[in-house]
């Protein structure tokens, strides 16, 4: 009762503080902004911590932050977990050997790339990024990390934007979002 109560209170507080614009990047978005959400010490920590409370008391060995706005809520969230973070980042910018994936996502199409070294076979990973739209990102990640070795556990994410059918896409993990829209 008392975590359901932090809930609404969390996804009320993203409510009222999300910045919505319409066409961004491109014609037709209507593009969420989460920087109101980081700009202020309390609503950030409010996040944060909400992303957290269902892993606490839960064995996980890393965070995962997919570039660039899951690095903003992923590398607090490990500190908070007491796990290490890895870094899940566009092609081109990890200087070790990678493993690389393409997708597509709402609004483009990019490629992302992790360390090979970054994961040893049935360690345990959260991946968390700002927004769940279509999936696509989420998913690439996944299958990143899954090709390691990893044991996904959890995806969490602060907004869901349940039009799109992200959800669906992750529909063999365990999601976890703190706001709808
Ligand atoms: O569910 P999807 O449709 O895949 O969309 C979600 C992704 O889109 C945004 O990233 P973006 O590619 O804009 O990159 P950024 O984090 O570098 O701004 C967001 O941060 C997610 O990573
Ligand atoms: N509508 C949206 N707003 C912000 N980030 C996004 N990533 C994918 N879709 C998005």
């Amino acid at each position: 009762m008392e975590n359901e109560d932090n809930d609404r209170q969390v996804e009320e507080l993203i409510r009222t503080r999300i910045r919505t614009l319409p066409n961004f990047p491109i014609p037709g978005i209507l593009f969420r902004d989460i920087t109101p959400l980081i700009g202020e010490f309390t609503t950030f920590q409010e996040i944060v911590s909400a992303l957290a409370r269902p892993y606490n008391g839960i064995a996980v060995d890393f965070v995962a932050g997919i570039e660039a706005r899951g690095f903003i809520f992923g590398t607090p969230l490990a500190l908070q977990l007491k796990t290490g973070f890895i870094p899940i980042r566009r092609t081109g910018k990890l200087p070790f050997p990678t493993i690389a994936t393409s997708y597509t996502q709402s609004y483009a199409k990019s490629a992302i790339e992790l360390h090979m070294d970054a994961i040893q076979t049935g360690q345990r990973v959260i991946v968390v990024d700002d927004v769940l739209s279509s999936g696509g990102t989420a998913a690439a990640a996944i299958s990143l990390l899954e090709r390691l070795g990893a044991e996904v556990v959890g995806a969490a994410f602060v907004i869901e934007l349940t039009g799109m059918s992200g959800r669906a896409k992750l529909n063999s993990y365990a999601v976890h979002t703190l706001a709808r829209f």
